[in-house]
């Protein structure tokens, strides 16, 4: 490469020129510039910079900043939770003694290995104990010294050395003699001391005879060493995730991009980073990427665990890496597995554990949950959790709907007082049967409730105390509806059940009605808005997108990182649940199989025998069943609609069902009875009738009779097929 400095030829006039000659170059006078610049206006302070000294300096300490501290608990989680204080003390114990066991196996061993040992061990102290009465330790610097010929440290030295081996022989001499005579005593000395005194001296001698890599005892409990999380590791994988935000911000201020606001700290068996992503990022951005963010980290998928905090701003991430991978912990039992007699509802119930293991409840007064995902990912397992622990009060009252009839929810059937499963038209139209009377249900308790004294009932809901008194029957009434999607769009029963689910959702909250709801298929026509916009307790296991998720968690809650889509195919029985906390919160549900769910049924039983509390569907008694309804509909229109009468509005059509048979039509409806033909061909459409109430004719709504009888001759001769 040529430079003017080293290239002789190189033409500085032309050079020059170039700048000169250029129409953009001026030759500034560096004097008359500064001159100008002193004699500027002097009340121009030019532009204010934003980055000054001035605009940067920290806020000034006052006692508010310190009043909006978030406080940190002064006990650990563990400490602070009963529930968890017993699971660790069970632990303590548990591990205490299986060590205990464990080495106690190979006590015979242990000896064995120290018998050997002693002998090599009582050589080692013997020559350590000579090496220490003649000061061997200091030879070598006293032979370094007379070969150097400092006479004068040579001569400090050989004096220490005698003073030590003085006062260290005297020592030994009385050590040796008080060995000897202790030894002599042993001759009288009791059996138990003529083996105690023996076996202390072969320990002791063993353990100084044991080679530095082999420990005397076996390792009982291998805990497995896992890498730190430093904040090296986490930039390096945010760093790879592929976010230009991200990239962008580290290219420029190197690790300084990520900031980290408080030290990445060991929280329950993992590490946890509070970090704060470069402007513009989003936690949400992150969350997205778990996959990526878990192959950056090099740990497991099922270790990586990463949370927005909307709550403080969107671009906060909590991360949490745990040591073990979450599908492959083993799950913790169920606490109300055990639990000695029955269970009050109005207490928090144990619904699942969060990646740092400890238990998550739910409440269930006063709320209702949702529960989605796509199919195989333990929304039954879900469902069962509240409902099992609801059959464990025996004075609440359980209702059990199963739309898909895959037999998830039939443990519960012997305690329940209404109980249906199946895929079929009878079991959607018993949950709208049930919805309806739900409905009544609400409106009875509303009743009650308001006509009780504000000192008893200030609130104007039920409470745990109203709960109990049997007499007012405002006892918690738990409605599970499991794979909902099948009711709700239904041809016939769909839309009313998926009003009055509403105007249950929104209603039996305060009046002690908990609807606990499951679908797999979260979008607007399986799911009626009405009804997932209400409840106040939500959980998503895996779900594909952003419409099932929010319509499960709620609007916005994919945008603010709350999102279901990051769980992985190994991740069964594991979502996010909200409303039962303030932040979101990831957690996997206890899982309860079917023989388990099976006993603690029985158990439930007996608890609800033994309060008199069994009624309905778990002592026989039988639901009024709605398939006759249905296969006499076709007849009981011949039969109220005569020959003579070509066309007939359905309305009128309704009001003689009604009047022929009420209890099966008494709250039929003119879009119930659309639906009901439909399954048979029969379309309505505008008839020309009579107004019975003005006499004048017009054209409304209703049905030909000749689509009655020819659907009923179609059926007529099926059947006869199908019996020839
Ligand atoms: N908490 C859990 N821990 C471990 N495994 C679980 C958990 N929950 C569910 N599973 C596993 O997932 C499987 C499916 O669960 P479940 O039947 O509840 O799913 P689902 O979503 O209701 O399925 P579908 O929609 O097909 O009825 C269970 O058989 C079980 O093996």
């Amino acid at each position: 490469m040529t430079s003017p400095h080293d290239d002789d030829r190189f033409d500085w006039q032309a050079a020059e020129r170039d700048f000169t000659d250029s129409p953009d170059a001026e030759v500034v006078d560096l004097d008359a510039a500064r001159a100008a610049r002193n004699t500027a206006d002097p009340d121009d302070d030019g532009p204010v910079l934003v980055d000054s000294p001035a605009a940067q300096c920290s806020p000034r300490f006052t006692l508010d900043t310190v009043r909006t501290g978030r406080r940190r608990p002064i006990l650990p989680a563990w400490l602070r939770s009963r529930a968890e204080l017993v699971d660790m003390m069970r632990w303590a114990v548990g591990h205490l003694l299986y060590t205990t066991a464990y080495h106690a196996t190979r006590l015979p061993k242990y000896v064995g290995k120290l018998a050997l040992r002693a002998p090599a061990g009582a050589w080692r102290l013997a020559c350590g104990a000579i090496r220490w009465v003649f000061d061997w330790e200091g030879e070598q610097l006293r032979q370094a010294t007379s070969q150097t010929r400092e006479g004068e440290l040579y001569l400090k030295l050989s004096r220490q050395r005698d003073r030590r081996v003085r006062w260290r022989g005297i020592v030994a001499t009385l050590s040796l003699s008080l060995s000897l005579t202790g030894g002599l005593a042993m001759l009288w000395a009791p059996t138990w001391a003529q083996w105690a005194v023996p076996a202390l001296l072969v320990t002791l001698c063993g353990l100084a005879g044991q080679p530095a890599d082999k420990p005397l005892l076996d390792t009982a409990v291998v805990v497995p060493r896992v890498a730190r999380l430093t904040s090296d590791v986490v930039v390096r994988a945010l760093a790879v995730l592929g976010i230009s935000g991200i990239s962008q911000a580290i290219a420029k201020q190197g690790n300084r991009a990520i900031a980290f606001t408080a030290p990445i700290t060991r929280d329950g068996p993992g590490w946890r980073a509070d970090i704060d992503l470069p402007p513009g990022v989003t936690a949400g951005d992150v969350i997205e990427r778990r996959d990526r963010l878990a192959a950056g980290l090099t740990r497991p998928l099922g270790c990586v665990w990463p949370e927005g905090q909307p709550e403080v701003h969107p671009g906060r991430l909590l991360l949490w890496v745990g040591d073990q991978d979450m599908a492959a912990t083993p799950a913790k039992p169920w606490p109300l597995l055990k639990t000695a007699g029955g269970f009050d509802l109005g207490r928090p119930v144990p619904f699942g554990t969060d990646p740092r293991g400890r238990v998550i409840s739910i409440d269930l007064p006063y709320t209702n949950l949702l529960i989605g995902s796509i199919p195989g990912y333990g929304k039954t397992a879900a469902t069962q959790v509240p409902v099992l622990a609801a059959a464990l009060d025996p004075y609440a009252e359980l209702w059990c709907f199963d739309f898909k009839g895959t037999g998830g929810l039939d443990p519960l059937e012997k305690v329940s007082a209404r109980y249906a499963s199946g895929q079929d038209d009878d079991t959607a139209e018993q949950g709208l049967l049930a919805l309806r009377e739900l409905r009544k249900e609400c409106q009875r308790r509303a009743a009650v409730l308001k006509g009780l004294p504000k000192a008893v009932c200030p609130d104007n809901k039920v409470t745990p105390e109203l709960a109990r008194r049997k007499k007012l029957g405002l006892h918690w009434l738990v409605v599970a509806l499991d794979e909902v999607q099948e009711l709700f769009s239904h041809a016939e029963f769909g839309k009313e059940a998926g009003e009055l689910a509403e105007k249950v959702i929104k209603l039996g909250r305060a009046l002690g009605v908990i609807l606990i709801v499951a679908t797999q298929r979260p979008d607007a026509k399986s799911l009626p808005t009405g009804v997932s916009a209400n409840a106040g307790t939500r959980f998503c296991l895996r779900v594909m997108g952003q419409i099932e998720n929010d319509m499960i968690l709620g609007t916005s809650a994919y945008k603010n990182g709350i999102r279901a889509t990051m769980f992985a195919k190994k991740d069964k029985g594991v979502g996010y649940l909200v409303g039962a906390a303030d932040d979101a919160q990831i957690v996997r549900t206890f899982y309860v199989d079917g023989p388990t769910a099976e006993k603690i049924t029985d158990r439930a039983r007996a608890l609800r025998e033994a309060a008199g509390t069994l009624t309905g569907h778990a002592i026989g008694q039988v639901a009024p069943t709605p398939a006759a309804r249905r296969d006499t509909l076709l007849d009981d229109i011949l039969t109220v609609v005569p020959a003579t009468e070509a066309k007939v509005w359905t309305e009128t059509l309704t009001e003689r069902l009604a009047e022929l048979n009420p209890e099966a039509y008494g709250d039929l409806t003119r879009d119930q009875l659309t639906a009901a033909l439909k399954p048979y061909g029969i379309t309505t459409g505008q008839v020309w009738g009579t107004d019975p109430t003005t006499g004048k004719g017009a054209n409304r709504r209703g049905i030909d009779r000749t689509d009655i009888t020819n659907a009923v001759a179609e059926r007529n001769k099926r059947r006869g097929d199908k019996a020839a």
